[in-house]
């Protein structure tokens, strides 16, 4: 992947979630990965965030001040599948409004992500997923409902 850091996308997602009567009827966003490298996240003092940890939902707790950093999909690319993004989700519930900012960082939009040849044990391991350009997996994701780990699940390479 080549880019240099001007050139780096990065974009803002402000999402507000209002109290709902039966927060156990709904989602405040379905479970999903960020396109990306990294994404920061900052959100009022409403709980609602959670994170698959060992195949259960936890809630995340941000400490006052501070950003919560996710590894996005392209990490996952880039490493080969060494590091692997987050599947996180939004609930909400029927008393607080939540607000929540996610700011993701992207390489350009025109950057070709592949796996960097440091993390690939000579040649050993074969690529996990399919060279392409950010902003077409960009324009996957957007295209495509949110679920979950698909996008990546699409560009996999089979057997792998
Ligand atoms: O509001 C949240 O807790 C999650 C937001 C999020 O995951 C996103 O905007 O990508
Ligand atoms: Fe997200």
């Amino acid at each position: 992947m080549a880019s240099s850091l001007e050139n780096c996308l990065q974009i803002m997602i402000a999402n507000l979630y209002p109290p709902w009567p039966q927060p156990e009827l709904t989602m405040g966003l379905a479970a999903h990965t960020d396109h990306g490298l990294l994404t920061l996240f900052i959100q009022n003092d409403t709980v609602g965030l959670q994170v698959l940890h060992k195949d259960k939902w936890v809630n995340i707790h941000l400490i006052p001040n501070s950003f919560l950093a996710n590894i996005g999909d392209h990490i996952e690319i880039l490493s080969n599948r060494k590091y692997k993004s987050v599947l996180h989700r939004a609930v909400v519930n029927d008393r607080d409004v939540r607000i929540s900012i996610a700011l993701t960082h992207g390489p350009a939009s025109d950057a070709t992500v592949n796996p960097t040849p440091m993390l690939l044990e000579d040649g050993q391991n074969p690529l996990a997923y399919r060279v392409m350009k950010y902003k077409e997996y960009l324009e996957l994701q957007q295209s495509n409902k949110l679920d979950g780990k698909s996008y990546l699940e699409h560009i996999r390479n089979k057997g792998i």
